[in-house]
Formats: structure tokens, C-alpha cells, sequence
């Protein structure tokens, strides 16, 4: 099936099988069966843009932690409907790009665009811009004592206004996208890591995100749990029509299953290209990184040489 942008999608209810027209109501302007309640605070429609503008465009930017300047110059663009891994050795300021993604962390410089919007600064624009990004942050943020399920609904309850059938039918059916329908009544405690992240995906998928953003998505996970959630990545964006961003040091895990790639060190951006554009690089920074080596233009604790100048 081809790939379609979300904000391509007909905005109007096609008759549907029950499990994709229960997904559509949630879309913002969908004209809704009678039966259902129209959700009082649904997520806004985004702004229709078009269908040629990046997911992402960062322009000139620089980003400041702690009064120090933790990335110069980035500049970048996250076409649409892809799997775009952000790649950079620990410390690089992977985490920091994200924040400025979300909206967390305030560039010091340059601009940032989701979907040729600019990222709002006000709280509420803000708030707005954000249910339209699906997170899923390091570690997995699963509340202790509630179920998969409630975990999973935790979002449709808080920004929807959806009967509880509904949003029982919606958490079936992203548990069941992610695999684990069969888990939806046990406790974050009587999953296993890559279980827990597939619930935690689930629940970042729950309000239909057109953008995803997963930080670090393989920490902590065994080879084979990082296996299924990387191809799970991959399969729910071309399923659904996403655009992906997957923040991490997981090179190998990570490149089978991206379309491209961007390289962070030394305060910058060192490299954008394909997967096999990364493979056959020769720059030294790139080298360094791809092949772990502990000496090399990288320093080992990247704190301690921070770049300084633009
Ligand atoms: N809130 C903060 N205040 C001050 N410095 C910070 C803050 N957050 C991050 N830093 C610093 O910014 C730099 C980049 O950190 P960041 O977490 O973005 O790196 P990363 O590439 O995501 O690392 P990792 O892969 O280990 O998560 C580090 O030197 C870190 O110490």
C-alpha cells in the first residue's frame, strides 16, 4: 500500500470496518456517526500544509543546556513518511535536539518547524502542537499501578471526551497493533523490558500521532526485544502512515530499519545521507563512532571537551 502524509488523509468518515472507523473519530474534523459523542477537547486538526513539507525542517540552530552550548549550526529536514534515525555517541546532545523538537528546550538560535508550522512558544499552542507528536521517552514512563490497558487509554481519557466503549475498543486495538492485546489486564511489574517498551508505544501511539519520536527506544532491551521493536517501528509507520524519529546510539539495531540517517558529534551535525551512505562513510568522526573505537576525534567524556566556538 502506498504511504500516505497523515495530513493527506480524507477528513471525512469512508464507510469502514468497525476497528479503522473507531481510529478515524479520533481524527479532529472527521464528521462523526450520530452515535458517537464528538470528543470536547480533541485533538486540533493540524494545519493542512503542503503534502511536500518536511515533517521536520531545523533551520540555524543552536541549543544551550545549562548555559553551555551543547549544538551549533544544526540545520536538518525529516521528510515525510519515513524512519529517520538520529545517531551520535552518548552526551552528543541527541536528547537536547528532541527537546527542541517537542517544543521542551528553546533554541538559543535558528528556528524549528513541525510540519511547516513553527514550534509554538505559548503554552497552549504548544500543548496543541504536542498531541500531534508521539513520544515515546527514555525508559517507559508506564504508571506502576495501572494495567497495560489503562496505561494505554491514560491519553484518550485525558484529551478526548470518548465513551468508554470506544476508548476500550481504541486500547484493544493499539495493544493489538503492537502485538500484546493478550496483556492488556496485567501490571507494567509482570512485563518483560521489550514488553513494557511495546505498551509504552502503544500508548504513545494512542491519539494517532502523524509524527513519532522515540528516545533511545532499545535501552536496556536484549537483541531479540530490540529486533521486534525496531521492526515494529518500521511497521507501524508504513501501516499508518506516520514519519519517525528514532534518537540513539543503537547503530546497528537501528540502520536496517531506517531510511536515513543523521550523525551527532562534537557539537554538530557530521553526517546526513542513507543507511549505506553511512556505511561507506570515511569521515573520521563518523568512523569513530560507527566502529567504537574508544580513541579517535571523539572524545571519550564529551562534556569535558566542549566545543566553543560556532
Ligand atoms: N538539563 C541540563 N542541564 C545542563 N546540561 C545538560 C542538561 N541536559 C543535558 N545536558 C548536557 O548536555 C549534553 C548533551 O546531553 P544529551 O542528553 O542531549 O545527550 P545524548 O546524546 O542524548 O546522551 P545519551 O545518549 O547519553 O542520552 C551533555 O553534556 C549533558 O550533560
Amino acid at each position: 500500500m502506498p504511504k500516505r502524509p497523515a495530513e493527506s488523509r480524507p477528513a471525512t468518515i469512508r464507510p469502514l470496518a468497525p476497528p479503522q472507523a473507531l481510529t478515524a473519530i479520533q481524527r479532529p474534523g472527521a464528521k462523526l456517526p450520530r452515535f458517537f459523542a464528538i470528543p470536547r477537547s480533541a485533538p486540533e486538526d493540524p494545519p493542512v500544509t503542503d503534502p511536500d513539507t518536511p515533517a521536520v525542517r531545523v533551520t540555524d540552530v543552536r541549543l544551550e543546556r545549562g548555559g553551555r552550548t551543547v549544538l551549533h549550526d544544526v540545520t536538518l529536514v525529516v521528510p515525510r513518511g519515513g524512519v529517520t534515525a538520529v545517531l551520535g555517541p552518548s552526551g552528543s546532545g541527541k536528547s537536547t535536539l528532541l527537546a527542541a523538537l517537542t517544543g521542551e528546550l528553546v533554541p538559543a538560535a535558528g528556528s524549528v518547524e513541525i510540519f511547516g508550522e513553527p514550534v509554538p512558544r505559548q503554552q497552549k499552542a504548544l500543548l496543541s502542537m504536542r498531541k500531534r507528536l508521539g513520544v515515546l521517552l527514555q525508559g517507559n514512563g508506564l504508571l506502576t499501578d495501572m494495567t497495560a490497558a489503562e496505561n494505554v487509554a491514560l491519553p484518550l481519557r485525558t484529551h478526548t471526551d470518548l465513551p468508554d466503549a470506544v476508548i476500550r475498543s481504541l486500547v484493544e486495538m493499539k495493544l493489538h497493533a503492537v502485538g500484546l492485546r493478550a496483556a492488556a489486564d496485567l501490571y507494567p511489574r509482570e512485563l518483560s523490558g521489550g514488553m513494557a517498551r511495546r505498551v509504552a508505544l502503544a500508548r504513545a501511539l494512542a491519539l494517532d500521532p502523524p509524527l513519532m519520536i522515540y528516545d533511545e527506544p532499545l535501552t536496556g532491551l536484549d537483541p531479540i526485544a530490540s529486533g521486534v521493536v525496531m521492526s515494529l517501528v518500521r511497521r507501524l509507520n508504513d501501516t499508518l502512515g506516520l514519519t519517525s524519529i528514532v534518537v540513539t546510539h543503537h547503530v546497528h539495531e537501528t540502520m536496517p530499519v531506517a531510511d536515513h540517517a543523521i550523525v551527532i558529534a562534537n557539537g554538530r551535525i557530521v553526517f546526513t545521507g542513507t543507511p549505506a551512505e553511512l556505511a561507506a562513510s570515511q569521515d573520521p568522526l563518523v568512523r569513530q563512532f560507527l566502529d567504537g573505537q574508544p580513541d579517535g576525534p571523539i572524545p571519550f567524556d564529551t562534556t569535558a571537551r566542549a566545543p566553543e566556538a560556532a
